[in-house]
Order: C-alpha cells, then structure tokens, then sequence
C-alpha cells in the first residue's frame, strides 16, 4: 500500500520557513504543529503564521492542532486553506459537530489520541473523520523516543476502519525513523508523520524516500 510521508516543520528552521517548505516538496504534505502552551507545554505558531505556510508551500498543509478549546479554534484552520485539521479529542467537547464544520469549511476532518487515551470513543464514529492521528509520543516536542505500545491501538483501528469498509487515513506521529517506519506501516498506519528524522538529515528529499521505501517494504 502507498504510505503518505508528511514532515514535521517542528524540526524544521523557524527563521525560513518559506524555503523549509520547498526543501519537502517531494512529501506528501508538510505537517504543521501549533502548540498553545497549555494543552502542552511548548508554544509554536497560530493562525498567521499557518496562512504564510499554506502560501508558500508546493505541497498540502496538514495542520495538528495541540490546543485547548479545540471546537472553537479548529475551523478557522480550514479557512487558511489547510488541506487538513487535526484537533485533539482531549480538548474537544464536541467532536463530532467539529469535524462536520472542518469538512463543510473544505478541509479534511482529523482527529488525533494523545498516548494515554483509548481508542474506545472513536471506534463508533469512525465515519465522521477523515483521518486518525495515533500519537507515538506524548505530543509537544520532536526528537521523542517512538513507544511501540501504541502500535496496538492502530491495529485496532486499522481492523474497524477495515470492517466498515472506510478509506480513513491513519496517521502515526512521534519518533518515526528508518528503524520505526516499517513497524508503523506493518501496524496499518498509512500516514507517517517525521520531524527530526528528515529535517535532521543532511538531504530531506532522500530522507523522505528512505522512510517511504522503509515503509511500503515491511
Ligand atoms: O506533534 C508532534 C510533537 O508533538 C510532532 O509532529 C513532532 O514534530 C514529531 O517530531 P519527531 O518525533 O518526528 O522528531
Ligand atoms: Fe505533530
């Protein structure tokens, strides 16, 4: 199966974001992490910033949300032009009603499950998201160590997205290398988020085609 490799500008140089874009172009979509400095304890960027990189990148903008108050800051991600928004079900009261207004505002619907968080709540509404984000760290930094426990989480959605015959993009994020790749990937993720693994590298491009190549041959 065709696995999506979108890198995390987390790891990328804050100071010329516009050519740190350009340097992935070869991905699938850049990964965008804004962080409020309360649903975790780091703080990145918000609304302008996200507009400037949906200006100038070649490829999609896959937006992470990792900020409280989720139902009412998430839709305006989709009207930047985000490609997709994914929001945090921990801080959302109302996920379901969020993800009707990310898909009526254009964007793809994401939900994302911090570490801790079963995958129970989700398995009956499968249908509302376009996307899962299994977090393989516990979010707020690049550079974490990936937990393997979490690949059973993705197994199980893997078998209920199956089940219900859904085309749902399953997103993996945290800790993904050359030596994690393929375990996510033979797990069901078909989406695999790298942040320090390709902007770390000396060549993103061929970084990127190494965590594909790694991946679709699990
Ligand atoms: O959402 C997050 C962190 O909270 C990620 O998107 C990280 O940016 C991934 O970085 P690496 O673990 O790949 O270095
Ligand atoms: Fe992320």
């Amino acid at each position: 199966m065709a696995i999506a490799i979108n890198p995390s500008i987390l790891s990328a140089d804050f100071g010329r974001l516009a050519e740190e874009v350009q340097r992935i172009s070869t991905a699938d979509a850049v990964h965008a992490d804004v962080m409020d400095n309360a649903f975790v304890p780091n703080l990145t960027f918000g609304p302008p910033v996200v507009e400037r990189i949906v200006q100038a990148s070649p490829i999609p903008v896959d937006a992470h949300l990792m900020i409280n108050d989720a139902d009412r800051h998430a839709p305006a991600y989709a009207d930047l032009g985000c490609a997709s928004v994914t929001f945090h079900l921990e801080a959302s009261a109302a996920p379901i009603r969020t993800a009707r207004e990310l898909r009526r505002r254009g964007a793809r619907a994401s939900v994302a499950i911090r570490p801790a968080t079963p995958v129970d709540g989700l398995l009956d509404i499968l249908d509302e998201f376009d996307q899962i984000l299994v977090m393989t760290v516990e979010p707020g930094f690049g550079g974490q160590a990936f937990l393997p426990s979490m690949m059973a989480k993705v197994r199980r959605l893997r078998t209920a997205i199956d089940a219900a015959g859904l085309s749902t993009a399953l997103q993996v994020d945290g800790g993904i290398s050359t030596e994690t790749a393929g375990q996510a990937a033979d797990a069901g993720a078909t989406v695999l988020v790298a942040g320090s693994a390709v902007y770390g590298a000396e060549d993103p491009a061929a970084a990127i085609a190494e965590l594909r190549t790694r991946a679709e041959q699990r």
